[in-house]
């Protein structure tokens, strides 16, 4: 599915992210004890190396899920789940299990994930309206047509003077 136009952008650098990542870190910290972070790949793969060195929690999992080809929302594919030893040695629903990922837009990668362990704690740096509900710990909400550009997809573009855009 596109998502409709008119849409807002917002970029973010590596600065910001690292930032809004620490700031997650702090919001979790205090909650819980956390055996392991489980990342949804690919988007969960920053944020759990920062979560992973702010929290001093070694044991890093993935659940790799696609469901975007960039902008476009697809049918979504669990590529490899969760190590059945990890869910076993956890209490076998998720429970003690930290969940990350980058952002959580419409929900349905958080369902999934919820489905899988239902007792995980689920956190996100961004969340739009449609998803923070399933979400525990996030730290900015976004709009939901705003389309977030992550500092891995962008590089430096030159960009022409202000005033040369400018009739006259
Ligand atoms: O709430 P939703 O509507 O499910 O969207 C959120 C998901 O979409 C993106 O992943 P994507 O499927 O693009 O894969 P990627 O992480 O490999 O880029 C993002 O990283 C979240 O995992
Ligand atoms: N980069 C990026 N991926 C997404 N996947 C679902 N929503 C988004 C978004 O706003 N930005
Ligand atoms: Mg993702």
């Amino acid at each position: 599915m596109s998502h409709p136009g008119p849409e807002k952008v917002f970029p973010v650098s590596w600065d910001q992210f690292h930032r809004d990542a620490r700031a997650l870190s702090w919001r979790l910290a205090g909650q819980g004890e956390w055996k392991a972070i489980v990342c949804i790949t690919r988007g969960g793969l920053v944020p759990a190396a920062i979560l992973s060195r702010e929290l001093g929690i070694r044991v890093i999992e993935t659940v790799c899920i696609a469901s975007y080809d960039y902008k476009d929302q697809g049918d979504l594919a669990v590529l490899k789940h969760v190590s059945e030893k990890l869910i076993a040695e956890t209490g076998g629903d998720g429970s003690g299990i930290l969940v990350v990922d980058d952002l959580v837009d419409t929900g349905k990668t958080a369902q999934e994930v919820r489905r899988l362990l239902p007792k995980c704690h689920l956190a996100t740096v961004y969340a739009k309206p449609m998803g923070r509900p399933l979400v525990d710990t996030f730290v900015t909400e976004v709009s939901q047509d705003t389309w977030i550009y992550f500092p891995w997809d962008m590089g430096l573009t030159f960009q022409p003077p202000i005033g040369k855009g400018v009739a006259g």
